[in-house]
């Protein structure tokens, strides 16, 4: 399989100070990629730069070619979206509204594309649909982590970016949550899900990678890390150590947290 989007000796610094440091990073075409690690690992700084949203050293290819010098815009365009870790939405506005703007980019396209787009997100997420005239901001945890995701699929991504989408849900939502970014690779989208829930990001993904103080310590088919002790024992919560993340099996948060 042919990567869809790599980054190569990725760094990304704040004042200064390297958060990333040269991670290197490889998204197969309709796979699911994961990467997990404790708070302060650099996994949303890593996104963030992915997307444009930050300044970055070393090399971001999409589809074959580098993207370093494109814009956020530019880069949604070529088929990159990112749900950021949080959620981003506007709160007044009713859901239909807030989807509508995840096409605004598109609005040359007239009407029939844009309902067609709203019919596909509402297919993936029947809640939204229920609840399309509801105020984002009244939503719940879970309901919105799906409006972000589906306002980002109004933007028929390639490639979508899912940063902690697990954060603050209960396990139920979480479940189901996961069950719909399977079935988006099903339907040909590359998924980079970055997690701090490593169970349940390993057994959905293809891929993963162990990114501990801004690099990548560990990396493997998610089967495999899933196997490995040292991830056992740091973000699975077996062995005799537990890494600072211990909240990692998505049991102990309750829905409401968003
Ligand atoms: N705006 C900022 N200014 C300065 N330092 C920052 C900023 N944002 C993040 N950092 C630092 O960069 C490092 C990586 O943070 P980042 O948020 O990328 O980690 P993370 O793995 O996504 O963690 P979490 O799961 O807690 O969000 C941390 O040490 C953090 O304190």
């Amino acid at each position: 399989m042919s990567a869809l989007f790599q980054l190569e000796k990725l760094f990304v610094a704040y004042h200064g100070v390297d958060a990333v440091r040269g991670v290197s990073l490889s998204a197969p075409r309709g796979a699911i990629v994961s990467v997990i690690g404790a708070n302060g690992a650099g996994k949303s700084t890593m996104l963030n730069a992915a997307m444009g949203i930050l300044p970055a050293r070393g090399q971001i290819i999409f589809d074959g070619a580098p993207i370093h010098g494109l814009s956020v815009e530019e880069r949604f365009f070529k088929g990159i979206a990112l749900v950021a870790e949080k959620r981003e939405l506007f709160a007044s506005l009713p859901v239909e509204d807030n989807l509508a703007l995840g096409r605004f980019r598109f609005r040359r396209e007239g009407r029939a594309a844009a309902h067609a787009a709203l019919d596909e997100v509402y297919d993936l997420f029947p809640r939204l649909r229920e609840r399309r005239r509801q105020l984002a901001g009244t939503l719940s945890g879970g309901e919105r982590q799906m409006l972000a995701m589906g306002r980002a699929l109004m933007g028929k991504p390639r490639l979508l970016m899912l940063d902690e989408p697990s954060l603050g849900l209960a396990p139920l939502i979480v479940r189901e949550i996961f069950r719909i970014v399977v079935s988006l690779r099903e339907r040909g989208v590359s998924i980079l899900l970055v997690e701090q829930n490593a169970r349940a990001a390993l057994q959905i993904s293809d891929y993963g990678y162990v990114l501990e103080n801004g690099r990548v310590s560990l990396e493997g088919p998610s089967a495999a890390l899933q196997e490995d002790a040292r991830v056992a024992a740091t973000y699975l919560g077996f062995g005799a150590h537990r890494g600072d993340d211990g909240d990692d099996d998505a049991d102990g948060d309750d829905d409401a947290a968003t």
